[in-house]
């Protein structure tokens, strides 16, 4: 028998970091146009993250500020009670094991909480992410080109070095070879050296972010392109994100986890 209750869910409340930024003032729209979420706070450079956080009954904070700053913001937005969605880049192992040890400790005190870093909430970016994983040990070559927006602080992109990752470590698990490269001189212009994978950073006014993964066999290549046109694109992961991570305690690290592609 099919059953219809009146019952009625509780908008999660949800403060964002880096309000005033690009992404910031997309998320604040997209949250504010969510029917079961709330925007309870919008935190900007010079206020205190802790305390707007708590005072603002925030059950998920979101971060999209700057590679400095981050991860003081998740250790105080955790410490004001809330669940944590970062979007923003910089994060390596040390830092993510530091926000792991905050979860393990918020657990052990009886109040677990969860965190999820994704360096790319984009669908076409992330399907991107996993086929460059799947692909990579099929290829001699592969080499990473992304392109961004010239008002980008970090190169290369969080994005390029997370598929950069994936890819070496479908190499490694393989047994692939390194790619062929008879460079002697001129390395600087063979791009960032990324656990063995060359990736190029293109920064051009009228980009907003896009990735292209190039792979090279004798008489064949592969390429796979992601274009973000539009920061609105990043959003629905962005939400999914935030209604997912209030019931996934500890650290995940990655969209493509929630999406059960990996
Ligand atoms: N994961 C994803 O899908 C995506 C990730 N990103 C990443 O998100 C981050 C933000 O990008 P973008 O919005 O373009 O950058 P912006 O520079 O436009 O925005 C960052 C904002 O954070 C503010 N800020 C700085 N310090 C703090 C602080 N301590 N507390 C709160 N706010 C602070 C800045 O303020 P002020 O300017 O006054 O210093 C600014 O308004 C970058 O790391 C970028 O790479 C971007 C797009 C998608
Ligand atoms: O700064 C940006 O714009 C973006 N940053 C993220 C990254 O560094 O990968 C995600 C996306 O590429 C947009």
């Amino acid at each position: 028998m099919n059953l219809v209750t009146n019952q009625t869910t509780t908008p999660l409340k949800v403060a964002v970091l880096g309000a005033a930024g690009r992404m910031g003032q997309t998320v604040c729209a997209a949250v504010d146009g969510a029917p079961d979420l709330e925007l309870v706070a919008r935190v900007d450079a010079g206020d205190d993250v802790a305390a707007v956080v708590r005072e603002s009954g925030a059950d998920v904070a979101i971060d999209f500020t700057v590679p400095s700053v981050t991860e003081t913001n998740v250790h105080a937005a955790l410490d004001a009670g809330a669940h944590v969605v970062v979007g923003t880049t910089g994060w390596d192992d040390d830092s993510r094991g530091r926000v792991s040890e905050h979860l393990e400790r918020l657990a052990q005190a009886g109040t677990p909480r969860g965190v999820l870093i994704a360096p790319n909430f984009g669908l076409s970016a992330v399907l991107a992410m996993t086929f460059a994983a799947k692909a990579a040990r099929y290829f001699e070559s592969v080499e990473v080109i992304e392109l961004h927006h010239p008002d980008k602080v970090d190169a290369p992109s969080g994005t390029a070095r997370h598929t950069a990752h994936a890819i070496a470590a479908a190499r490694a698990e393989a047994g692939v070879a390194p790619s062929p490269d008879a460079t002697e001189t001129g390395w600087e212009a063979r791009g960032a050296d990324v656990e063995g994978v060359r990736v190029h950073a293109v920064r051009l006014r009228g980009l907003v972010a896009h990735e292209e993964i190039l792979f090279g066999n004798t008489g064949e290549q592969l390429s796979i392109r992601q274009d973000s046109f539009d920061r609105v694109s990043f959003m629905p992961g962005v939400l999914l994100a935030v209604r997912e991570v209030v019931s996934r305690p500890g650290l995940t690290v990655g969209l493509e986890k929630v999406l059960d592609l990996s």
